[in-house]
């Protein structure tokens, strides 16, 4: 690893979040920009009025603007029926002006994703998690990967963390998450060796000490401590949990970075990249759809 990295009090390198994400949206200005200012659009659909997902989507819009993209945005509310969500997405999907669309999860009570995401073309599926798109990643076929865990990739690929040959413990099993993160560690090129631990996972501590990268997507706040972490291993906190001070992560930051040899802050780490990658694979969707050569 390189030393002019930016460390924390106890010597780990931060895994700056931020600052990728910022050169992740320039690098797509200018390349878009160089390519003539073609039309490249992210839609974002919401349904319902939920705090936290109306401020993620905001921020993810508002980064894609930054990126010179267009962004549309359908918000139906709560009152609204599985049909008119279904025809909205249905409308974005028809839209040849519409490259990415992306459908915040979870959904209100008593609506059913899964038909939702099921009209969502590979090539639009800019999250990466429909069906189609995750037995793409399964076979090894092209098709967008799922934005956070691709940025926890990214983030490992920028800082020089290793992966070849190495142990990692992936904390958590969604859909969203924790097995696309599996997936990708475990691919061949990245060539970690991944155990996938969950809420029934005995010995949590010992598990977590045995790995040399640790990505932490539970959602439990500071689950992980100084006692789960091998010195010197890269830790990546992609839980999210609010309180009072704020929005907390899966591992206890201030105890960690005495031991790790890398590590995440929250926020400012996973979070951004999620976005960064967001914006990465819509441009990868105008491509695929031919809204920008092939080549660019
Ligand atoms: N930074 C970012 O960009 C993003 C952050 N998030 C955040 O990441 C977290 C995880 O999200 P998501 O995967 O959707 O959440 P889910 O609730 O779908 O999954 C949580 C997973 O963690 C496991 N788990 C829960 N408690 C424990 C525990 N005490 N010990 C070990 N494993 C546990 C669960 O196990 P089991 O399967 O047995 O129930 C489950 O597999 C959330 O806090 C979410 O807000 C999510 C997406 C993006
Ligand atoms: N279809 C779908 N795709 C998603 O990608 C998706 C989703 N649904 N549902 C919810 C989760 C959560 N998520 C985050 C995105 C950005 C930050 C982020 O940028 N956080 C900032 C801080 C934000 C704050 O201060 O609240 C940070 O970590 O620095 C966090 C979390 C995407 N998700």
């Amino acid at each position: 690893m390189t030393d002019s990295f930016e460390r924390t009090a106890g010597g780990a390198i931060l895994l700056d979040g931020n600052r990728l994400r910022d050169e992740i949206v320039a690098q797509i200005r200018d390349d878009l920009e160089g390519l003539g200012s073609p039309n490249v659009c992210l839609a974002t659909v919401l349904v319902g009025g939920d705090k936290p997902s109306r401020i993620y989507v905001r921020m993810k819009q508002r980064k894609a603007e930054e990126a010179g993209m267009r962004s549309r945005h359908v918000e139906i509310p709560e009152t609204a029926s599985q049909a008119d969500v279904e025809a909205a997405v249905q409308e974005l999907v028809d839209d040849p002006d519409v490259h990415g669309i992306l459908v915040q999860l979870p959904l209100p009570d008593g609506f059913d994703p899964e038909p939702v995401l099921a009209l969502i073309p590979p090539e639009k599926d800019v999250d990466g998690l429909t069906e189609r798109s995750m037995g793409r990643l399964i076979r090894g076929l092209p098709g967008h990967v799922p934005c956070t865990p691709l940025g926890v990739m990214r983030l490992m690929e920028r800082y020089g963390v290793e992966t070849a040959g190495k142990r990692a413990v992936v904390v958590g099993r969604s859909t969203l998450v924790g097995l696309p993160q599996l997936l990708l560690l475990g691919r061949k090129g990245v060539d970690a060796t991944v155990t996938l631990a969950h809420s029934r996972t005995p010995d949590m501590i010992e598990v977590c000490r045995e790995a040399d990268i640790l990505v932490a997507a539970a959602g439990q706040a500071r689950m992980i401590t100084a006692d789960h972490v091998k010195p010197g291993a890269a830790v990546l906190d992609v839980g999210v949990s609010r309180s009072e001070a704020g929005i907390v992560g899966d591992v206890d930051f201030d105890a960690v970075q005495a031991v790790a040899g890398a590590i995440t802050p929250m926020p400012g780490g996973t979070g951004p990249m999620t976005i960064g990658c967001l914006l990465e694979n819509t441009v990868a969707a105008a491509r695929m759809l031919g809204a920008i050569p092939a080549s660019a």
